[in-house]
């Protein structure tokens, strides 16, 4: 075999009340994030104890596919590395140059183009390789996965169990609502190679779960968890704004799938648990949150195929949607927006 390690990144989260305000900055050194914005959700972490349930997300992927690949043949270590918290990428991969590997896959916890959940994890790793030295394995990310069908098949069926915990779903005046992470419509603008692939792919998305759970209903794509500052404008609408406009039209029953988040991260257990529902709560809405894929195992199975796949260049990619997907990203395709200076 070609690849003698598998690499998990992500993003990183606090691990206890004294992790949060350097988290923090370590998320929006350079970026422009005003202090309010960051006051806000140091108070969300802290709701958890200033803990993220990122990392336990992350270290339940990591024993899932310890057990899964090594019987699809795959014996190989596994590794751990974070954008912004410990484990850092850059402490990882010393570790796997150490450990003498040449050659890793690395899986990436977002399904999605753009800056913020493709090209900055690029560059995160072409940084940690630079300072590992020239003895740095060389680590090939996997592809966009948000079509596939470990992904909106997990998602579809939450959206049905969703459903059933409606007292009502007449069609007439029940509404799926998809979300994900919003972004400055700039980022967005220079998603992929032609642009505008993250919100194209959150729409696929979208509409895979929606006509496999619930071909019967409307649905829309919102966004959520807006930062930055209020002038610069980003994907909307926002998730709040469209429960309200849901409600005036009529809508009584909501479910609410984030599609955009492979686990319940913080922008979910807060800001659609705790924030949505309680804008639902006072619309007078019914509100279910439908599950995100977390370890179901058709998602572990879709890491192990898309590990696979890499192994095997003739293999087939499966994918369930026409926006089009490739195993390696063309160089610049995300780039970093262009920012004020801070
Ligand atoms: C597209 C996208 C994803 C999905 C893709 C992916 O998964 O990577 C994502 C994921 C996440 N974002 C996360 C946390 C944060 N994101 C922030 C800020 C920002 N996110 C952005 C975009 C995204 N973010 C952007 C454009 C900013 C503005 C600053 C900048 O231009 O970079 C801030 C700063 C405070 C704030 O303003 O919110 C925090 C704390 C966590 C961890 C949650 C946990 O602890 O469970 C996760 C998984
Ligand atoms: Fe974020």
């Amino acid at each position: 075999m070609e690849y003698d390690a598998i690499l998990l990144v992500s993003f990183g989260g606090p691990e206890g009340p004294e992790d949060v305000i350097p988290f923090l900055e370590n998320v929006t050194r350079g970026r422009g994030v005003p202090a309010e914005r960051l006051a806000e959700v140091a108070e969300h972490y802290r709701h958890f104890g200033g803990v993220s349930p990122i990392n336990a997300q992350c270290r339940a992927l990591l024993a899932a596919l310890a057990d899964e690949l090594p019987r699809a043949g795959i014996d190989l270590p596994l590794y751990w590395g974070n954008r912004n918290w410990a484990p850092y990428l850059t402490e990882t991969v010393a570790q796997m140059r150490d450990d003498g590997v040449r050659r890793a896959i690395a899986f990436v916890t977002s399904a999605y183009g753009s800056y913020s959940a493709c090209g900055q994890y690029l560059e995160d790793i072409a940084r940690a390789r630079a300072a590992a030295g020239p003895d740095a394995p060389r680590i090939d990310k996997l592809r966009h996965f948000h079509d596939h069908p470990g992904f909106i098949e997990p998602h579809a069926d939450a959206v049905r169990a969703a459903l059933a915990t409606l007292p009502d779903r007449d069609p007439a005046r029940t509404r799926l609502v998809f979300t994900a992470h919003s972004i400055p419509t700039s980022m967005d603008a220079t998603s992929g190679p032609d642009g505008g692939r993250y919100s194209a792919q959150v729409h696929e998305a979208a509409r895979l779960v929606a006509a496999a759970a619930a071909p019967e209903l409307s649905w829309d794509v919102v966004w959520q968890s807006r930062s930055g500052p209020p002038q610069v404008p980003w994907l909307e609408p926002d998730v709040n704004d469209h429960l309200e406009a849901l409600a005036a039209d009529g809508v009584r029953n909501v479910v609410v799938s984030p599609v955009g988040f492979i686990s319940d991260h913080l922008e979910v257990v807060w800001d659609l648990d705790n924030e949505a529902a309680e804008t639902a709560r006072k619309l007078g809405l019914n509100f279910a949150r439908a599950a995100t894929p977390g370890t179901d195992p058709r998602f572990i199975g879709m890491i192990r195929d898309l590990v696979l796949e890499r192994l095997d260049p003739t293999a087939q990619r499966q994918a369930l949607g026409c926006v089009p997907t490739w195993d390696v990203c063309p160089r610049g395709c995300c780039p970093a927006p262009r920012r004020a200076a801070s």
